[in-house]
C-alpha cells in the first residue's frame, strides 16, 4: 500500500517469485484510491484481483492474490475501503523509506518523465519527413482521432485507406520513437503515441510538416494536455508546502508532547525515554542506580527479572518496541484525525497537481494514523526500504510467515534481486516507460545539500511521532 517510491516495485517483484502468490495483471491497480475504479467493483476486483468470496483461514490458502498500489497509504479513502471490502485475513504491507530520500526519488522520476516527453517531441521533429504520413490531412480526421481513442484502432468503422494510413503512421512512430512515450499513462505506449500523433496533427500541424518550431509545437502539445507535466521548481515547492504544513505539524507535535508531560504513561516513547529508563531502573534494579556500569547492569537485571521488568514497563507505558509489545495506539474517536496532523491534509493535497504533494507523501504519521482507524496494527506489516535492500530474505520471510505460506524462495544460494526484477520486466514490460520508473533512479543525481537540510529539519518531528505511533524506530532517518 505504499509508500510511493518506497521500494514497492522491488517488493512486488520478490513476491511474484513465491509459488503461492498470484500477482495481478498489472502493478498498481488503484482499486481503492480512485473513485472510478472503486465504483466499478466488484467486477474489476473479481477479474483482476480475485479476492476470495468467503473469508478463508489464511493457513488453508493454496495461493493468495496480492496487489501493490503505492498511493493507498497517502489516500484518505483506501484503508477504510480495503477494511470494508477485503477479507479480514488480508495482510497489509507498508514499505516506508526515509522521507527525504523518498522525495528525491519522486522528483527524479518526474524529471525523467519530462525528459522523455521532450525526447519524444524532438524525435518527431528529427523524423518529420518519415512521419509525414501521420500529419497528412485526411477527409475523415475526426473519425481517425475517434478511432485512435478506442482501444481497437483497427475497428471496422475505420475506412480501409485510413486504416492503412494509420498503420503506416504507427510503423513510423514505432521506428522513430524507439520505446519512448509522449506521456506517462496506463494506456499502452503505441496507443498513447498514436493518439498523440493524431491529436497533434489535427490541432498543431497546419501544413504537411510539423509546427514551425519545437517551442511552438511544445506549447501546442501542452495546450492539448499531452505535455501536462512541467518540471517543478523543487526548492520553491518545498518552501511553499512547508509554509502550509509546518503550523499543523507544530500544533500536533506541541499538543502531543505537552499533553504527554502529565502522566508518564501518556508520554510518547521518544519523549519519555529518559524518564522511563530512570523510573524502571529505580523500581526494578535499584542496585544499578548505585553502580557505575549502569548500562550493563540494567540489561542483566532486566533479563534476570523473568518478565517482571517487562510487565512493569508495559504498565507504565514505558515499553520501547524492542523490549516487548508496544501499547497499541488508541484513537479517541472516529474523528480523531482532526486536531492531529490530519488537519494538514486539505492544505497539502492537491490532487490535480501531484507536484504540490512532495512533502505530504513523506508525512507518514497522519497517513498511518488515519489508516489505523480502520486496519488493526496487527494486520499492518511495516518494513523499511533499507532493510529490503540489505536483507530481502528476512523481510520477505516475515511477510510470507504472516500469510502462512510455505518457505520463501529468497534465501537460496545464488538468489539475487536480478531474478526478481527480470521476472517483473517479463510480466510487466511497459511498467517503466508507463510510469517513468527506474531501478536506480535517483542514485546518479546527488541531492543538493540545502534541499536535504530543509527536508531533514521538516521531517524530524513527524518522523518521531510516526515511530511512536507504530512502535518502530528507523534511526537512520533522523
Ligand atoms: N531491491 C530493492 N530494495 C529496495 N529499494 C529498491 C530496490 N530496487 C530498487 N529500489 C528503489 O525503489 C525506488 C522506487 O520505488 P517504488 O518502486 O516504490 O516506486 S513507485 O512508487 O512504484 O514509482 C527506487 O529509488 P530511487 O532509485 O532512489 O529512485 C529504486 O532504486
Amino acid at each position: 500500500m505504499g509508500a510511493q517510491k518506497g521500494g514497492t516495485t522491488a517488493l512486488h517483484s520478490y513476491l511474484m517469485l513465491h509459488p503461492q502468490l498470484n500477482p495481478p495483471r498489472k502493478k498498481e491497480l488503484h482499486i481503492f484510491d480512485i473513485d472510478r475504479n472503486f465504483n466499478s467493483w466488484p467486477n474489476q476486483l473479481k477479474v483482476a484481483f480475485r479476492v476470495p468470496k468467503q473469508p478463508i483461514l489464511k493457513k488453508q490458502h493454496e495461493s493468495i492474490s496480492f496487489e501493490s498500489t503505492p498511493s493507498y497509504i497517502a489516500s484518505t479513502l483506501a484503508c477504510e475501503r480495503m477494511s470494508t471490502f477485503l477479507s479480514p485475513w488480508t495482510v497489509y504491507v507498508l514499505i516506508l523509506r526515509d522521507p527525504v530520500k523518498r522525495l528525491w526519488s519522486e522528483y527524479n522520476m518526474k524529471a525523467r518523465r519530462i525528459q522523455n516527453q521532450d525526447t519524444t517531441l524532438q524525435s518527431l521533429f528529427d523524423h518529420a519527413d518519415d512521419l509525414a504520413v501521420c500529419w497528412t490531412p485526411t477527409e475523415n480526421d475526426d473519425d481517425a482521432v475517434d478511432g485512435a481513442k478506442s482501444k481497437d484502432s483497427s475497428g471496422d468503422s475505420v475506412p480501409p485507406a485510413e486504416k492503412m494510413r494509420r498503420e503506416h503512421c504507427q510503423e513510423a512512430l514505432d521506428k522513430h520513437l524507439d520505446g519512448s512515450r509522449v506521456k506517462a499513462s496506463q494506456v499502452s505506449r503505441r496507443m498513447v503515441n498514436l493518439k498523440f500523433a493524431m491529436d497533434f496533427k489535427r490541432k498543431c500541424v497546419d501544413t504537411a510538416k510539423l509546427g514551425a518550431s519545437i517551442e511552438e509545437s511544445r506549447e501546442c502539445a501542452r495546450k492539448l494536455g499531452v505535455l501536462r507535466e512541467t518540471l517543478p521548481d523543487i526548492r520553491q515547492d518545498i518552501i511553499q508546502e512547508t509554509k502550509s504544513l509546518q503550523p499543523c505539524v507544530d500544533m500536533a507535535a506541541g499538543k502531543q508532547f505537552s499533553e504527554a508531560k502529565v502522566p508518564v504513561s501518556a508520554l510518547p516513547w521518544t519523549a519519555r525515554e529518559q524518564e522511563c529508563q530512570g523510573k524502571l531502573k529505580t523500581r526494578i534494579c535499584p542496585q544499578c542506580v548505585r553502580e557505575a556500569d549502569s548500562e550493563g547492569c540494567v540489561a542483566k537485571c532486566f533479563s534476570a527479572s523473568n518478565g517482571t521488568a517487562q510487565e512493569l514497563a508495559i504498565q507504565m507505558g514505558c515499553t520501547p518496541p524492542d523490549v516487548g509489545p508496544y501499547p497499541s495506539h488508541k484513537l479517541r474517536s472516529p474523528s480523531a484525525c482532526s486536531g492531529d496532523l490530519c488537519t494538514c491534509y486539505p492544505k497539502a493535497v492537491n490532487m490535480a497537481d501531484i507536484s504540490k504533494n512532495f512533502l505530504w507523501r513523506g508525512l507518514y504519521y497522519p497517513q498511518v494514523q488515519q489508516c489505523l482507524r480502520y486496519i488493526p496494527r496487527s494486520q499492518l506489516l511495516i518494513v523499511d526500504n533499507d532493510d529490503l535492500r540489505r536483507d530481502p530474505a528476512s523481510v520477505l520471510g516475515k511477510i510470507t510467515n504472516e500469510l502462512g505460506l510455505r518457505d520463501a524462495p529468497y534465501g537460496g544460494p545464488g538468489f539475487t534481486y536480478a531474478d526478481a526484477s527480470n521476472e517483473f520486466s517479463r510480466k510487466y514490460p511497459e511498467f517503466a516507460s508507463t510510469t517513468g520508473w527506474s531501478e536506480d533512479g535517483s542514485s546518479s543525481v546527488p541531492m543538493p545539500e540545502d534541499i536535504e537540510l530543509m527536508l531533514r529539519s521538516f521531517y524530524a518531528t513527524p518522523n518521531k511521532m510516526l515511530f511512536d505511533l507504530i512502535g518502530k524506530k528507523f534511526d537512520h532517518w533522523l
